[in-house]
């Protein structure tokens, strides 16, 4: 088994484009910061970008390409498997097994067709998985476990140093939510088959924001995925890099930093000439979970821009969203406005949505 302890430089060549250079850790190509882990001034960039951006590129991230190499193989070869053997693998009720086209319970569709699971219990979308006649579904679990453990450990590093960037403390404030047994985490394989239709109205997976703490991002060349400018809303493309790893915050990170850090919206455009694959950790909090900004968050007797809500609560009320659904707002307080200036947000679902069991 692979064990990733500290950061160490990969042998892999990485040629990054610059547009600029902050110290030298951090590089922005494009709009995107690229953050060097195995740099002492990480934690302070990480921070950076996570109040700027909402999302940023790892590098020297410690793991090893072999291993993401093979996942991604044996996710292509059941990915390619006839559509019926597929099928199989299918959720009977509930998020996981295999998707297609249909994203979510309420409507959403993309050109994409994905295998979704719960880190803690692989079977949930594996057992499903081991009826489709996939040829090597040992390998593949285990590429999945080796895989899962070792991004999670990323994950956990990564929300270490930010917890040390903002100084709280203890520094596994955020990264225990990750580690804790109970920790409701998913991942992802997504695969993007070429699309033939050339249209706006066809995307690849809609825009959204991930609803978790942090989800860490890998896929192959192709590239697709587009953040949304935190200031200006406008559609930023990111690079491919299939040595690196995308980091994305989540609304629950948004929430225990206080609005601090924002998690941000992405989308992928489809191609018509390339697959695309992606694989993804979604750090979940344990579903009894309170989510609510950390008390170093609110000092200097600043208020809580939120409602006080449980992980269990939050993901209820985001299972009955569509995926461009402001999801946050229900959970907002209201600001004190003179009744005149209240108007109503149509972007928000409504407070009768939440009630509803
Ligand atoms: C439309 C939906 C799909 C989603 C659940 C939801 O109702 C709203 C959030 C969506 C999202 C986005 C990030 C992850 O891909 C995901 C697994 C998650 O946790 O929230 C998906 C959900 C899904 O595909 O089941
Ligand atoms: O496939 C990708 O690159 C991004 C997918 C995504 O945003 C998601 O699964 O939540
Ligand atoms: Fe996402």
């Amino acid at each position: 088994m692979v064990v990733l302890s500290k950061p160490s430089p990969l042998k892999q060549d990485f040629t990054i484009k610059t547009s600029k250079q902050h110290g030298n850790t951090c590089v922005v190509n494009g709009s995107i910061p690229v953050i060097d882990l195995s740099k002492s001034d990480a934690k302070t960039l990480l921070v950076n970008a996570c109040e700027e951006h909402g999302f940023f590129k790892v590098i020297n991230h410690g793991i090893p390409m072999d291993l993401m190499n093979k996942l991604e193989s044996e996710a292509v070869k059941f990915f390619k498997l006839p559509q019926s053997e597929k099928d199989k693998a299918a959720p009977a009720d509930g998020p996981f097994g295999y998707g297609n086209k249909k994203i979510g319970p309420n409507g959403d569709v993309g050109w994409i067709e994905y295998l979704l699971f719960n880190t803690n219990n692989l079977d949930s979308g594996f057992s499903k998985l081991l009826n489709s006649s996939n040829e090597t579904p040992e390998v593949f679990r285990s590429l999945l476990n080796n895989y899962i453990e070792l991004v999670k450990k990323l994950g956990c590093l990564v929300l270490e140093l930010l917890a040390d960037g903002l100084k709280i403390e203890p520094r596994n404030t955020l990264s225990r939510l990750l580690e804790d047994e109970e920790s409701d985490s998913f991942f992802r394989l997504n695969h993007y088959p070429p699309c033939p239709v050339n249209s706006r109205d066809v995307v690849g997976f809609g825009e959204h924001t991930d609803p978790q703490t942090i989800s860490v991002l890998r896929s192959n060349n192709t590239s697709g995925l587009e953040i949304a400018d935190i200031k200006n809303g406008s559609w930023i493309p990111v690079p491919s890099d299939q040595n690196s790893f995308f980091i994305i915050v989540g609304d629950s990170l948004q929430v225990m930093t206080n609005g601090r850090f924002k998690s941000v919206t992405h989308r992928v455009i489809q191609n018509s000439m390339k697959s695309r694959v992606s694989m993804i950790y979604f750090g979940g909090p344990p579903l009894r979970q309170n989510i609510a900004p950390l008390p170093a968050m609110l000092s200097r007797g600043k208020e809580s821009l939120y409602k006080e809500f449980t992980w269990s609560e939050y993901k209820k009320s985001a299972y009955k969203s569509r995926l461009a659904d402001n999801r946050l707002c229900n959970f907002e307080k209201q600001p004190l406005l003179p009744i005149a200036a209240l108007t109503i947000d149509a972007e928000c679902i409504t407070d009768e949505v939440l009630k509803e069991d």
